[in-house]
């Protein structure tokens, strides 16, 4: 399947209104913001998971065309806090993911057979992206990705990260509050200011 663009166009929820904005296939837009000025919702209502004004387009697909399910297949929000309903990891994955995907992230193959229950909040950020990419979306939004992280593994799943992204060409918003991180990955950087987005300037890499 080609690459397409996410485009938001006069997305109003809660406090924002008329939000438009387009992402190329492969780009990493970012948005940061303070604390409830709005972010998380703005993902949610991209994933069609609130209710919203405004429509949202994956290529010449309408959202408001496309029922709710099928959208969030497509279009892939990775919540700050994943959600974990069985009781090993393997079971959340419909095609477990090889060897070499576990260790990019730092886990050996037993990881699979990990209960959920045991899992450090770290270890489930990480493996919710996991999760998420392994489902072949076509767009991805993600909600402070690297947020649990300490640095080393903040890189190491940073680079896994923009590497598949650029390799799968998805459009994605990343919701990010670090301008070191910023700089690194995005080649857009909105800032959400009062019920609008104002771009900010994104330092060479
Ligand atoms: N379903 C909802 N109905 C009404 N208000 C909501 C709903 N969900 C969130 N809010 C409110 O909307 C505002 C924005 O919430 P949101 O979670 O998007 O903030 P955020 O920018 O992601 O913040 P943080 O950086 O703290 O995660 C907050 O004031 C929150 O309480």
């Amino acid at each position: 399947m080609s690459a397409d663009s996410l485009r938001l166009d006069g997305i109003a929820i809660g406090e924002l209104a008329a939000i438009s904005l387009a992402v190329r296939p492969g780009e990493i837009v970012c948005l940061s913001g303070a604390s409830g000025s709005g972010k998380s919702r703005l993902l949610r209502a991209v994933a069609d998971l609130e209710p919203h004004a405004g429509e949202v387009w994956l290529g010449e697909q309408a959202q408001s065309q496309t029922p709710g399910h099928a959208w969030r297949r497509q279009v892939m929000l990775v919540p700050a806090e994943s959600h974990w309903w069985a009781e090993t990891v393997g079971e959340h994955f419909i095609d477990p993911p090889v060897t070499a995907e576990l260790a990019a992230l730092g886990f050996g193959p037993d990881t699979l057979e990990w209960q959920v229950g045991r899992l450090s909040t770290g270890e489930k950020q990480r493996l919710g992206l996991l999760r998420a990419v392994s489902r072949e979306p076509r767009a991805l939004l993600l909600d402070e990705p690297t947020a649990n992280l300490d640095d080393a593994s903040r890189e190491r799943v940073e680079a896994w990260l923009v590497e598949r992204i650029r390799v799968r060409q998805w459009p994605t918003l990343w919701v990010a509050h670090d301008h070191d991180q910023i700089a690194r990955v995005a080649s857009r950087h909105w800032r959400i200011v009062g019920a609008r987005l104002e771009e900010e300037p994104v330092s060479c890499r």
